[in-house]
């Protein structure tokens, strides 16, 4: 799954665009609309707020005061520093969970409208692609005027608290013109979700731009030092009397830390034994399950690689052929292991062991997100 970032300036647009992806079938995650979940009553939030901003940005309802606290946003830049790292970290856990779950669905992308992508800057790594609203000032103004009937003063206001929408249009990979009519927008978000669901974009990740990328070939030295470790991607060479790490795909090197790791450019899931995966049960064969695990080819669960009820070291009987359905059926999302991989690239898995297995429900601890 690959994420798409949606952001633009204050009333350029954003949320017109994401009602018309939505009607176009694509997953989007509204900021603003977790921002509100996160500051919920009964929310750590909310109480980080009352400790930190005082009694006044709480409402007798025990809700935040919107008024009061966009007031104190986008008029003093201290305190909307502050506000904005009580708030944010909230946000961004609540999106991850959020992320998580359209993972376990196997979506291809998702779209996460972010106001402050750029400004925060934080989710900007995780982003393949990143689309910028646009309209002009004069617009963002009267629109906002309009919509929310603010002062021309409280406009600026707000849009001056803001990254300018040029500069974001220069950093943006799609940029939606929304200067003109609806009818002209909806054009462009067609084209876009177009050119986003195309096959090839699978796995787009985004490394065109990044200048410090270094790009390898299969067969290219990545490095000779002897203190790297070898990750996805690579394997060790000895022709030479010193051990030198190469590429084995074509990507873009990412160490972390020690480990070295070569990202494909544009691929499905190349797997390796151990990696641990989620995928999708496409058919029950005889004596197997196939599986989609966003690999060229579907993946393969064994009769015999996984634990049914009576225990784990119980033979598999022509019985349990026949009620293989019971155990797991087409549409079914599981978590497995790569146990090997078949001459053809194919992936063999397992599920023998209490962590694996059909997912029924997910549930967070939050400690661990
Ligand atoms: C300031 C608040 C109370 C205003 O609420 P209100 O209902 O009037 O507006 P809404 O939430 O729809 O936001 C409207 C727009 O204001 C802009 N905006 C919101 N917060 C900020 C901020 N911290 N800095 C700059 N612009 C902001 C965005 O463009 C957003 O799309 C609210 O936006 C808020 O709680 N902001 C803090 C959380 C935040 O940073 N949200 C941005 C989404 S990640
Ligand atoms: N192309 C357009 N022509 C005329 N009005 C528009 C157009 N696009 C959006 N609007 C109107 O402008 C206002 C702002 O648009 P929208 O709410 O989509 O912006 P936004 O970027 O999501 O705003 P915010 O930053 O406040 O969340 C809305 O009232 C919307 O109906």
């Amino acid at each position: 799954m690959f994420i798409v970032g949606l952001t633009g300036g204050i009333a350029s647009g954003k949320s017109s665009v994401t009602k018309m992806l939505t009607q176009l079938g694509v997953d989007v995650i509204d900021g603003d609309l977790v921002a509100r979940e996160v500051v919920k009553p009964g929310m750590k939030a909310l109480e980080l707020m009352r400790q930190r901003l005082g009694e006044d940005v709480i409402l007798e309802s025990g809700e935040m005061d919107r008024k009061r606290v966009a007031d104190i946003i986008f008029n003093d830049p201290s305190k909307r520093q502050l506000v904005n790292s009580i708030i944010h970290p909230q946000i961004y856990k609540y999106i991850f969970r959020q992320l998580f779950v359209y993972l376990l669905m196997l979506r291809q992308f998702v779209v996460l409208d972010l106001p402050l992508l750029y400004e925060s800057g934080k989710m900007r790594q995780y982003m393949s692609q990143i689309i910028v609203v646009k309209c002009s000032r004069e617009q963002q103004i009267q629109r906002l005027m309009q919509r929310n009937d603010y002062t021309e003063e409280e406009c600026i206001s707000r849009i001056d608290s803001q990254m300018s929408l040029d500069e974001k249009c220069l950093l943006a990979d799609i940029v939606i013109d929304n200067s003109q009519d609806l009818i002209h927008t909806r054009r462009q978000v067609e084209q876009v979700v177009k050119e986003l669901s195309d096959e090839r974009n699978h796995s787009v990740v985004k490394t065109e731009s990044d200048s410090s990328a270094k790009y390898v070939l299969p067969g290219d030295e990545i490095t000779s030092d002897q203190t790297f470790m070898r990750g996805h991607g690579t394997y060790l060479s000895t022709l030479n009397d010193d051990k030198q790490l190469m590429a084995s795909i074509a990507g873009v090197v990412e160490p972390i830390n020690r480990l070295i790791s070569v990202r494909p450019l544009r691929t499905r899931y190349n797997g390796e034994i151990g990696d641990v995966i989620v995928g999708r049960i496409t058919e029950v064969q005889s004596k197997r399950w196939r599986v989609e695990t966003n690999a060229r080819l579907d993946s393969v669960l064994q009769l015999s690689g996984v634990n049914l009820p009576g225990g784990e070291l119980r033979r598999k009987t022509a019985e349990d052929e026949v009620l293989m359905r019971n155990y797991l059926k087409e549409g079914d999302i599981i978590s497995a292991e790569v146990q090997n991989i078949f001459d053809d690239g194919s992936l063999g898995l397992h599920t023998r062991s209490l962590k694996y297995g059909k997912i029924t429900s997910i549930s967070f601890r939050s400690a661990l997100i």
